[in-house]
């Protein structure tokens, strides 16, 4: 029997489909009604990462208001950090914060007890894999070392992550055993879940777009490439798909140099750029999520655009970057639809 959901599996092998299944990073937040609704009720954040009841209903309402072709996982990349004992909080309005990391501190850091912290996450996976509609991909995640460590190394969110960039030129031996660490752990819990159910993962490297080319290379592409190979030599049909924010032309090799089976494209990647890049494999975007805010025409063209330069090879419809909370959930509607042809009423 064919799988039923093989449709985003489909263009992970390299396939065309018409119209291209589309998931929006970000699906579930803020933007939708029901999501504050859950999200009052869990309380903090981080309790609504760790609480399948909670994790596998918000997972659930993008799937069941829009139909999307993939369901990610809800937590968050800052798991993992937690993880590490690293007192990760989420205060209103202010975004992530947690305890800055020394270079001597990163010496001291213990990865052995990580699995077991995350075994809610596991569980939320696997009552998914049930709950899901048989048609709906699941989407893991976790995020790149590179990202992951500018939040560890500030403490919070930073805008062009100085704290982060200036610790690895100053302490280049503690940088490179965190990166290498933070890797480990994610191929740990990415395989925690493959074998829960996911179908396929998805490598957030948010912050890839600050670094000078030789840094891109040592910090994103080498770690990202060490966690793909690890992950495919446990998991050999496990599927990967890498976005690099703002990697630029830097992402002409990407692929190949970590091996991912599809590449993540933000807004600012020109069209052409993509259609060369979906030459060599699939990809996956670019949306400007500000055209889902806009609506109207600026969401249209912004769909048939895409759809015009990349959607006769294996595209992955999603936005350049998650979905933001002012995003008006009836835009959504369109957008799906726009993208699966269905004419507007
Ligand atoms: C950098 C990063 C983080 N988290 C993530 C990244 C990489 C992708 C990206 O760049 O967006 C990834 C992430 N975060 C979340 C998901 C869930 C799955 C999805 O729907 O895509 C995923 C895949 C939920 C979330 N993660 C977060 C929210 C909002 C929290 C809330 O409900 O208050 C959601 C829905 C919180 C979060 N978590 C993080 C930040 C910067 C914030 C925003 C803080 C804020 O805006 O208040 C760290």
């Amino acid at each position: 029997m064919p799988n039923p959901r093989r449709k985003l599996i489909d263009v992970l092998e390299g396939k065309t489909i018409s119209p291209p299944p589309i998931w929006l990073m970000r699906q579930a937040g803020r933007y939708l009604p029901e999501y504050r609704e859950t999200r009052a009720k869990a309380g903090g954040f981080l309790d609504l990462c760790y609480t399948p009841d909670f994790a596998v209903e918000v997972t659930l309402q993008p799937i069941r208001r829009y139909g999307f072709d993939a369901a990610i996982l809800f937590s968050d990349i800052l798991v993992i950090p937690d993880a590490l004992d690293r007192n990760v909080r989420f205060v209103e309005g202010e975004g992530p914060k947690l305890d800055p990391i020394s270079a001597e501190q990163i010496a001291g850091l213990d990865a052995s007890k990580a699995s077991s912290h995350l075994s809610p996450v596991l569980e939320t996976v696997r009552r998914l894999r049930k709950d899901l509609p048989p048609e709906t991909t699941l989407l893991g995640f976790c995020g790149a070392p590179w990202t992951v460590a500018t939040y560890m190394i500030a403490g919070h969110g930073t805008t062009d992550q100085a704290p982060a960039r200036l610790f690895a030129y100053q302490h280049p031996q503690a940088f490179e055993r965190l990166l290498t660490l933070l890797a480990d752990a994610s191929v740990e819990y990415l395989i925690g879940q493959i074998d829960a159910g996911a179908d396929a993962v998805q490598i957030f490297d948010s912050w890839a777009g600050v670094l000078a080319p030789a840094e891109f290379e040592r910090f994103c592409v080498k770690p990202v490439a060490r966690i793909i190979e690890k992950l495919k030599a446990a998991r050999p049909d496990a599927k990967v798909i890498a976005f690099a924010k703002g990697a630029g032309m830097l992402l002409k090799t990407y692929r190949q140099k970590t091996g991912a089976d599809a590449i993540g494209l933000d807004w600012t990647v020109p069209l052409e750029f993509a259609a060369e890049l979906q030459k060599d494999g699939p990809i996956q975007g670019n949306l400007d999520p500000m055209r889902v805010v806009a609506g109207g025409a600026a969401l249209d063209e912004g769909i048939d655009a895409i759809l015009q330069s990349l959607g006769n090879g294996p595209l992955i419809f999603n936005l350049g970057h998650g979905i933001t909370p002012q995003a008006n959930p009836d835009h959504v509607t369109r957008l799906v639809e726009r993208v699966r042809g269905i004419p507007h009423g």
